[in-house]
């Protein structure tokens, strides 16, 4: 199969032929239906912290796909539904070629323009990304839906206002300024929704426990406009829009919430 993609011949509904876990039992993202929620209260009891450290020189790059920042330094995760501390290593962003659409996961079934990913390993049991990323409790991402504000959000800005270098698939280039990710989560990080699924692109493992926060962070229309004018190859290739894989059932899994 050519790579994947979000296109018509290599898009989601072709996955499943290179990727058959596509049609796994923990597959991600999902409709979060916030009724359908089971409120625990263990999540509560066991708040979910954040220990985020500066990134001095931060890679940001074009992947063709999307675009990710590279994290060196420690910063990690614990506490909520997580067992052991979580090492941040990525973060990326899924968007629309409209406001309309671009989230992966759904609110009741609404879409938000963007979607925000950071992703972390289990640094706990397992000594690399590489070995965690296709274990059962390998992954914890969080997932952080944009809105729509008239107001730029300020931490995403330092890399809004340099995406034009990294335009072209392949691209990189270093934050000068030093850059802490905890400038990129909402204000409020207790009020979250939490299930087991996986990565939404292939190679789809199912390994990621999944912490969807209820508070949106707020972009302005502009840099909107900025991601979407990241290329998918070299000059003149297509934008990258739409790079979201539609929800897939919640099955038998319980989603829950860590608020009423
Ligand atoms: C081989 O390992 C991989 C492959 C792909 C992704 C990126 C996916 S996973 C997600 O949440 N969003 C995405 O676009 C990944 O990220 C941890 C790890
Ligand atoms: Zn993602």
């Amino acid at each position: 199969m050519a790579t994947w993609g979000y296109g018509n011949d290599n898009g989601p509904a072709t996955w499943v032929k290179s990727f058959p876990v596509a049609a796994g039992t923990r597959q991600s993202p999902i409709d979060i239906v916030p009724t359908a929620a089971k409120c625990d209260t263990k999540l509560t009891e066991n708040p979910l912290t954040v220990n985020y450290s500066p990134e001095p020189a931060m890679e940001l790059c074009n992947p063709g796909l999307s675009v990710k920042a590279n994290i060196k330094s420690k910063s990690v995760i614990k506490g909520g539904p997580l067992e052991g501390e979580y090492k941040l290593e990525q973060f990326h962003l899924h968007w629309g070629s409209a406001d309309k659409q671009g989230s992966e996961h759904t609110l009741n079934g609404k879409m938000f323009p963007a979607e925000l990913h950071l992703v972390h390993y289990n640094a706990t049991k397992y000594s690399s990304f590489g070995e965690a990323v296709d274990k059962p409790d390998g992954l914890a991402v969080f997932g952080i839906f944009l809105k729509i504000s008239d107001k730029p959000h300020q931490g995403l800005k330092s890399l809004t206002d340099v995406l034009s270098e990294v335009q072209y698939k392949d691209k990189s280039i270093n934050i000068k300024q030093e850059y802490n990710p905890v400038c990129l989560l909402p204000d409020n990080i207790n009020k979250y929704w939490t299930y087991l699924g996986s990565l939404t692109t292939p190679p789809l493992c199912e390994s990621v426990t999944w912490i969807v926060f209820e508070e949106p962070i707020e972009v302005s229309e502009d840099q909107m406009k900025a991601f979407r004018a990241l290329c998918c190859g070299e000059c003149g290739s297509a934008p990258i829009v739409d790079n979201y894989r539609p929800p897939l059932p919640l099955g038998n899994r319980q989603l829950r919430a860590s608020f009423q």
